[in-house]
């Protein structure tokens, strides 16, 4: 149970305590922040409020573990990692427990979260071993002007500091797919959790403290992101920031330093509907991409795009599966939970009345109690709505009728946003030029968006983010390259 048997050692009266230089511990601050239960609306848990003379001790600790962990040989690096992996695995009950009560998860999917991390951290230490056991030898001659004087040897070594922020909608999985590759780099990691969700990450830190790394390599502070957050990333300890979330990121990416960022941001995935799509597999899968986790999750199908000609048929399959979506509690697995906070229902609500007043069609009755939103599908969104180009975060999924594909591709382009997007056609040919058009990191065909399985490149264009996740790209990101150039008195060339 959350806070409990093996994890008493991280939770103080009734508050969680932060983790620094191997210890945990509780904040000078003497103040804390709740967690509200996004389903009873009242507090579940708290944690500590972190000062920025923490923040400051943590960033020291930090920089002197990782110089040893850096001499620490990569296959040890990787066998810790093993061994977290399989610790937060034998505790996933506990954690997703914590995912359940903090962020709504539903139970299955809070389950299937610690399992998909405990199996991405594993990945991404035998993946480490492999790139980062290889570098680059060069030789001078393939240079116009040159001998062959100079031998050139380049490898991947580690950045120092990373500085991992994860969303409150994965902050497990976000969170491992940061620090895993983090560590196998030789790096060091500093967590900044979400408030909602920092309880089933410190559950997760304190599996990564059980398996033995060395004091001040890992550490996490607890906090508003308001209040510490540009303490944090514009500090001068740190050399690296992978940050998950929403327009937050825009803002650190002004205001960091001239350090590597990975900033993986919103979206509003399109989904391109043509004549001769499967219906059934579309409308399966604009209902489990569109509404799974209440569509919090950046991959969520955000628009719907059809074709004139097949709406009324797509729609009427869509209508007939939100039907028979459940709503209700995570702790019953419900399809339908509440989402996170009170202020996103109040918005998602907002984008919902917009629409209301603009004449779009409603296919169900819209429904609110608390926090809890039914699943609400609208048709006949126009451009001049709000829902047409803003994120919801939460189950309302407005469908758009095109009368071509370009006009289509037009609305998907004309997007801020550039994260994913799919299309369903049983023509390869138009999916794949398709693909070619959309503005978009990663195109989906005949499926809905998603970021899984977790070793594929993931990465958005414009306003969803800089840079590429995935386990090797975050391994390589996390990295820079050194090289070291032997200089020869006389050229010397291999003989066969
Ligand atoms: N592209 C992707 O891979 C993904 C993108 N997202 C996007 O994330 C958003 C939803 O997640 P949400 O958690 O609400 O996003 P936010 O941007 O609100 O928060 C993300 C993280 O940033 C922290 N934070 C807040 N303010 C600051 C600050 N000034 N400096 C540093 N950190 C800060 C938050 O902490 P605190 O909670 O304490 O405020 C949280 O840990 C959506 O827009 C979604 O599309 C989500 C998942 C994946
Ligand atoms: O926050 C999100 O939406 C996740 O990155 C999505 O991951 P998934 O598409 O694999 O569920």
């Amino acid at each position: 149970m959350a806070g409990k048997g093996v994890f008493e050692e991280i939770i103080d009266g009734d508050v969680y305590k932060y983790y620094a230089d191997g210890e945990w511990k509780k904040s000078a601050s003497g103040k804390s922040v709740p967690i509200i239960n996004p389903t009873t609306r009242k507090t579940q848990y708290k944690v500590q409020a972190c000062t920025q003379e923490e923040v400051n001790k943590v960033m020291e600790a930090a920089k002197a573990a990782q110089k040893s962990w850096a001499r620490t040989p990569l296959w040890k690096r990787a066998e810790l990692l093993h061994k977290a992996a399989a610790i937060l695995k034998d505790h996933r009950a506990s954690i997703a427990e914590c995912l359940v009560k903090e962020i709504a998860k539903p139970a299955k999917d809070a389950v299937t979260e610690v399992v998909r991390s405990g199996d991405l951290v594993s990945y991404t230490a035998e993946e480490g071993v492999r790139i980062l056991g290889e570098g680059k030898f060069l030789v001078s001659d393939s240079f116009p002007g040159n001998e062959r004087t100079k031998y050139c040897l380049s490898s991947k070594i580690p950045l120092g500091v990373v500085l991992a922020i994860p969303p409150f909608n994965y902050p497990v999985n976000l969170a491992v797919s940061k620090i895993a590759p983090a560590l196998i780099a030789g790096n060091s990691l500093v967590l900044k959790p979400p408030t909602q969700g920092a309880v089933s990450a410190l559950h997760m830190i304190y599996c990564f403290h059980l398996a033995g790394f060395p004091k001040g390599l890992i550490s996490c502070v607890t906090g508003k992101g308001s209040e510490i957050g540009d303490f944090l990333t514009m500090h001068p300890g740190v050399n690296c920031i992978s940050f998950t979330g929403g327009d937050t990121g825009i803002a650190i990416s002004k205001k960091a330093g001239m350090i590597p960022l990975q900033m993986e941001l919103g979206g509003k995935d399109a989904c391109i509907v043509l004549e001769d799509a499967d219906l059934d597999l579309t409308a399966a899968n604009i209902v489990k991409g569109g509404f799974s986790y209440s569509g919090q999750r950046c991959t969520a199908v955000k628009v719907v795009l059809v074709m004139e000609s097949v709406a009324d048929a797509l729609v009427d399959k869509v209508k007939a599966k939100v039907a028979k979506l459940t709503v209700g509690s995570p702790e019953e697995d419900c399809d339908i939970t509440p989402v996170v906070t009170e202020s996103s229902a109040n918005f998602i609500e907002g984008l919902v009345m917009d629409a209301k007043e603009k004449g779009a069609t409603f296919c169900q009755e819209y429904r609110r109690e608390g926090n809890l939103i039914w699943p609400l599908l609208l048709d006949h969104v126009r451009p001049d709505m709000r829902i047409a180009w803003e994120e919801p975060f939460g189950p309302v999924l407005p469908v758009m009728r095109i009368n071509s594909v370009e006009e289509g591709i037009h609305h998907c382009n004309a997007s801020n946003f550039g994260l994913q997007g799919c299309v369903f056609t049983r023509d390869i040919n138009k999916a794949l030029m398709i693909s070619d058009a959309m503005e978009t990191g990663t195109v989906q065909i005949n499926s809905a968006p998603a970021r899984g399985p977790d070793h594929f490149p993931f990465q958005g264009l414009k306003d969803s983010g800089i840079g590429s996740q995935g386990i090797t790209n975050s391994i390589n990101m996390m990295t820079k390259i050194k090289s070291t150039v032997i200089n020869l008195p006389s050229p010397s060339y291999t003989m066969g």
